[in-house]
Protein backbone atom coordinates (compact mmCIF):
# COMPACT_ATOMS: atom_id res chain seq x y z
CA UNK A 1 0.00 0.00 0.00
CA UNK A 2 1.51 3.41 -1.07
CA UNK A 3 2.36 5.92 1.75
CA UNK A 4 -0.91 8.08 1.97
CA UNK A 5 1.10 11.71 2.85
CA UNK A 6 4.45 12.28 1.19
CA UNK A 7 5.72 15.84 1.10
CA UNK A 8 8.67 16.38 -0.79
CA UNK A 9 11.14 19.42 -1.32
CA UNK A 10 8.12 21.85 -0.65
CA UNK A 11 9.62 25.79 -0.26
CA UNK A 12 6.88 28.63 0.85
CA UNK A 13 7.43 32.38 0.77
CA UNK A 14 4.37 34.88 1.60
CA UNK A 15 4.23 37.80 -0.87
CA UNK A 16 3.80 41.32 1.11
CA UNK A 17 1.26 43.04 -1.38
CA UNK A 18 1.19 45.82 1.07
CA UNK A 19 5.06 46.76 1.39
CA UNK A 20 5.87 46.69 -2.46
CA UNK A 21 5.33 43.10 -2.75
CA UNK A 22 8.54 41.65 -0.88
CA UNK A 23 8.92 38.20 -0.09
CA UNK A 24 9.60 36.93 3.24
CA UNK A 25 10.69 33.22 2.76
CA UNK A 26 8.88 31.18 5.39
CA UNK A 27 10.27 27.54 4.51
CA UNK A 28 12.21 25.28 2.27
CA UNK A 29 13.12 21.65 1.99
CA UNK A 30 9.75 20.45 3.70
CA UNK A 31 10.11 16.57 3.38
CA UNK A 32 8.64 14.10 5.41
CA UNK A 33 5.77 11.61 5.20
CA UNK A 34 2.93 10.17 6.91
CA UNK A 35 2.10 6.15 6.74
CA UNK A 36 -1.91 4.82 7.18
CA UNK A 37 -2.23 4.13 10.99
CA UNK A 38 0.31 7.29 12.13
CA UNK A 39 -0.07 10.47 13.88
CA UNK A 40 2.60 12.69 13.04
CA UNK A 41 2.91 15.57 14.70
CA UNK A 42 4.20 19.18 13.63
CA UNK A 43 6.24 20.64 16.63
CA UNK A 44 8.23 24.19 16.89
CA UNK A 45 8.19 27.29 18.14
CA UNK A 46 5.19 30.03 17.89
CA UNK A 47 5.64 31.42 14.72
CA UNK A 48 7.35 28.71 13.08
CA UNK A 49 5.29 28.02 10.17
CA UNK A 50 2.67 25.06 11.57
CA UNK A 51 -0.36 25.88 10.43
CA UNK A 52 1.15 27.40 7.06
CA UNK A 53 2.37 23.85 6.27
CA UNK A 54 -1.00 22.45 7.36
CA UNK A 55 -2.69 24.59 5.20
CA UNK A 56 -0.07 24.12 2.66
CA UNK A 57 -1.36 20.05 2.23
CA UNK A 58 -4.65 20.98 2.91
CA UNK A 59 -4.41 22.92 -0.38
CA UNK A 60 -5.75 26.60 1.22
CA UNK A 61 -2.32 27.72 0.72
CA UNK A 62 -0.24 27.26 -3.00
CA UNK A 63 3.58 26.17 -2.45
CA UNK A 64 6.32 27.89 -4.34
CA UNK A 65 7.69 24.35 -5.06
CA UNK A 66 7.73 21.06 -4.28
CA UNK A 67 5.43 18.21 -4.25
CA UNK A 68 2.03 17.24 -1.76
CA UNK A 69 1.48 13.65 -2.95
CA UNK A 70 -1.84 12.46 -1.67
CA UNK A 71 -2.98 8.62 -2.03
CA UNK A 72 -6.52 9.62 -4.11
CA UNK A 73 -8.92 6.78 -5.56
CA UNK A 74 -5.81 4.64 -5.85
CA UNK A 75 -3.17 6.82 -7.54
CA UNK A 76 -0.68 9.58 -6.31
CA UNK A 77 -1.53 12.39 -6.84
CA UNK A 78 0.26 15.93 -6.87
CA UNK A 79 -1.95 18.23 -4.37
CA UNK A 80 0.53 21.26 -4.92
CA UNK A 81 -0.06 21.21 -8.63
CA UNK A 82 -3.91 19.76 -9.26
CA UNK A 83 -6.37 22.36 -10.25
CA UNK A 84 -8.92 23.35 -7.67
CA UNK A 85 -11.55 21.09 -9.00
CA UNK A 86 -9.46 18.13 -8.41
CA UNK A 87 -8.37 19.76 -4.69
CA UNK A 88 -12.17 20.08 -4.42
CA UNK A 89 -12.77 16.11 -5.01
CA UNK A 90 -9.77 14.87 -2.55
CA UNK A 91 -11.49 16.55 0.03
CA UNK A 92 -14.47 15.36 -0.47
CA UNK A 93 -13.11 11.46 -0.71
CA UNK A 94 -9.58 11.44 0.55
CA UNK A 95 -8.50 14.08 3.03
CA UNK A 96 -9.85 15.65 5.88
CA UNK A 97 -9.55 18.50 7.86
CA UNK A 98 -10.46 19.89 11.46
CA UNK A 99 -9.68 23.52 12.01
CA UNK A 100 -9.77 24.92 15.52
CA UNK A 101 -12.53 27.21 14.88
CA UNK A 102 -16.31 26.08 13.75
CA UNK A 103 -16.93 28.22 10.31
CA UNK A 104 -20.61 27.95 11.31
CA UNK A 105 -23.43 28.69 9.01
CA UNK A 106 -26.57 30.18 10.15
CA UNK A 107 -29.83 28.51 10.53
CA UNK A 108 -28.99 25.01 10.26
CA UNK A 109 -28.99 22.85 13.20
CA UNK A 110 -25.28 21.57 14.75
CA UNK A 111 -27.06 17.66 14.12
CA UNK A 112 -26.69 18.69 10.51
CA UNK A 113 -23.68 21.01 10.05
CA UNK A 114 -21.96 17.33 11.59
CA UNK A 115 -23.61 14.96 9.12
CA UNK A 116 -23.10 17.16 5.98
CA UNK A 117 -19.62 15.40 5.09
CA UNK A 118 -21.60 11.58 5.01
CA UNK A 119 -24.39 13.54 2.67
CA UNK A 120 -21.73 14.10 0.40
CA UNK A 121 -20.71 11.18 0.45
CA UNK A 122 -23.75 9.36 -0.56
CA UNK A 123 -25.15 8.50 2.89
CA UNK A 124 -28.85 8.32 3.32
CA UNK A 125 -30.30 11.62 5.54
CA UNK A 126 -31.59 9.51 8.17
CA UNK A 127 -28.48 7.23 8.64
CA UNK A 128 -26.19 10.82 8.67
CA UNK A 129 -28.45 12.12 11.44
CA UNK A 130 -28.31 8.83 13.50
CA UNK A 131 -24.23 8.87 13.11
CA UNK A 132 -24.27 12.64 14.10
CA UNK A 133 -26.29 12.12 17.00
CA UNK A 134 -24.44 9.58 18.65
CA UNK A 135 -20.89 11.58 17.53
CA UNK A 136 -22.15 14.71 19.20
CA UNK A 137 -23.91 11.99 22.11
CA UNK A 138 -19.92 11.13 22.26
CA UNK A 139 -17.91 14.53 23.11
CA UNK A 140 -21.15 14.94 25.40
CA UNK A 141 -22.41 18.07 23.52
CA UNK A 142 -25.90 18.33 25.71
CA UNK A 143 -29.17 16.86 23.76
CA UNK A 144 -30.95 19.79 23.94
CA UNK A 145 -28.44 21.97 21.70
CA UNK A 146 -28.48 19.44 18.86
CA UNK A 147 -31.26 21.04 16.93
CA UNK A 148 -29.82 24.54 17.54
CA UNK A 149 -27.58 26.08 15.10
CA UNK A 150 -23.93 26.62 16.63
CA UNK A 151 -23.65 30.19 16.39
CA UNK A 152 -24.21 30.89 20.32
CA UNK A 153 -22.32 28.42 21.28
CA UNK A 154 -19.54 28.61 23.54
CA UNK A 155 -16.08 27.85 22.63
CA UNK A 156 -15.69 24.14 23.47
CA UNK A 157 -19.43 23.67 22.24
CA UNK A 158 -18.75 24.55 18.80
CA UNK A 159 -15.09 23.11 18.48
CA UNK A 160 -16.67 19.47 19.49
CA UNK A 161 -19.38 20.15 17.22
CA UNK A 162 -16.55 20.62 14.25
CA UNK A 163 -14.38 17.29 15.56
CA UNK A 164 -17.45 15.56 15.12
CA UNK A 165 -18.02 16.87 11.96
CA UNK A 166 -14.55 16.47 10.84
CA UNK A 167 -14.23 12.90 12.37
CA UNK A 168 -17.77 11.23 10.98
CA UNK A 169 -16.58 10.19 7.22
CA UNK A 170 -13.60 7.56 6.72
CA UNK A 171 -11.26 9.88 4.87
CA UNK A 172 -7.75 8.28 4.84
CA UNK A 173 -5.74 11.13 5.67
CA UNK A 174 -6.88 13.36 8.44
CA UNK A 175 -5.37 16.52 9.46
CA UNK A 176 -5.93 18.34 13.13
CA UNK A 177 -5.12 22.04 13.77
CA UNK A 178 -5.41 22.13 18.01
CA UNK A 179 -8.42 20.39 17.79
CA UNK A 180 -8.30 20.29 21.66
CA UNK A 181 -7.73 23.54 22.32
CA UNK A 182 -10.62 25.01 24.01
CA UNK A 183 -11.90 21.41 25.61
CA UNK A 184 -12.00 20.24 28.97
CA UNK A 185 -10.08 17.26 30.24
CA UNK A 186 -12.75 15.36 29.47
CA UNK A 187 -13.62 15.84 26.20
CA UNK A 188 -9.92 15.86 25.55
CA UNK A 189 -9.80 12.42 26.47
CA UNK A 190 -12.83 11.39 24.31
CA UNK A 191 -10.72 12.87 21.14
CA UNK A 192 -7.59 11.19 22.01
CA UNK A 193 -9.88 7.74 21.93
CA UNK A 194 -11.08 9.00 18.73
CA UNK A 195 -7.97 9.80 17.58
CA UNK A 196 -6.50 6.05 18.68
CA UNK A 197 -9.67 4.73 16.74
CA UNK A 198 -8.50 6.88 13.36
CA UNK A 199 -5.12 5.20 13.88
CA UNK A 200 -6.21 1.35 14.61
CA UNK A 201 -8.05 1.72 11.12
CA UNK A 202 -5.62 2.79 9.17
CA UNK A 203 -6.01 6.59 8.51
CA UNK A 204 -3.18 8.94 8.63
CA UNK A 205 -2.94 11.76 10.49
CA UNK A 206 -1.19 15.11 10.86
CA UNK A 207 -1.47 17.42 13.66
CA UNK A 208 -0.97 20.17 15.41
CA UNK A 209 -1.42 20.02 19.28
CA UNK A 210 -0.31 22.19 21.79
CA UNK A 211 -1.52 20.48 25.02
CA UNK A 212 1.78 18.40 25.84
CA UNK A 213 -0.19 15.62 27.46
CA UNK A 214 -2.43 14.91 24.41
CA UNK A 215 0.58 15.25 22.29
CA UNK A 216 2.47 12.64 24.18
CA UNK A 217 -0.50 10.81 23.93
CA UNK A 218 -1.08 10.86 20.31
CA UNK A 219 1.57 11.50 18.42
CA UNK A 220 3.93 9.00 16.57
CA UNK A 221 6.39 11.15 15.76
CA UNK A 222 7.11 14.84 16.04
CA UNK A 223 8.62 16.79 13.02
CA UNK A 224 10.22 19.64 14.26
CA UNK A 225 9.25 22.51 11.72
CA UNK A 226 12.16 24.84 12.44
CA UNK A 227 14.82 22.37 10.62
CA UNK A 228 13.15 23.82 7.68
CA UNK A 229 12.75 27.65 8.50
CA UNK A 230 15.07 30.12 7.53
CA UNK A 231 14.88 31.45 11.07
CA UNK A 232 16.04 28.28 12.81
CA UNK A 233 19.98 29.96 12.54
CA UNK A 234 18.54 32.61 14.75
CA UNK A 235 16.23 30.43 16.90
N1 LIG B 1 -1.28 34.64 4.80
C1 LIG B 1 -0.14 35.09 5.36
N2 LIG B 1 0.50 36.18 4.88
C2 LIG B 1 1.66 36.60 5.43
N3 LIG B 1 2.27 36.00 6.48
C3 LIG B 1 1.68 34.91 6.99
C4 LIG B 1 0.44 34.39 6.47
N4 LIG B 1 0.10 33.29 7.20
C5 LIG B 1 1.07 33.14 8.13
N5 LIG B 1 2.02 34.10 8.00
C6 LIG B 1 3.25 34.23 8.80
O1 LIG B 1 3.97 33.01 8.71
C7 LIG B 1 4.57 32.69 9.96
C8 LIG B 1 4.11 31.32 10.42
O2 LIG B 1 2.74 31.39 10.90
P1 LIG B 1 1.94 30.10 11.38
O3 LIG B 1 0.60 30.53 11.82
O4 LIG B 1 2.04 29.06 10.33
O5 LIG B 1 2.83 29.65 12.64
P2 LIG B 1 2.56 28.55 13.75
O6 LIG B 1 3.84 27.79 13.91
O7 LIG B 1 1.36 27.75 13.41
O8 LIG B 1 2.28 29.46 15.03
P3 LIG B 1 1.42 29.21 16.37
O9 LIG B 1 2.06 28.04 17.07
O10 LIG B 1 1.61 30.49 17.12
O11 LIG B 1 -0.01 28.97 15.95
C9 LIG B 1 4.19 33.81 10.92
O12 LIG B 1 5.28 34.71 10.99
C10 LIG B 1 2.95 34.43 10.28
O13 LIG B 1 2.85 35.80 10.59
Amino acid sequence: MPTPLVVSEVAKSFTMHLRDGIRLPVMSNVAFSVKAGECVVLGGPSGIGKSSLLKMVYGNYAVDSGQILIEHGGRLLDLATADPRTILSVRRATLGYVSQFLRTVPRVAAVDVVAEPLLGRGTAAAEAREIAEAMLARLNLPRELWQLPPATFSGGEQQRVNIARGFITDHRILLLDEPTASLDAKNRAVVVSMIEEKKAAGVALLGIFHDEDVREKVADRIVDVSAFSPRKAAA
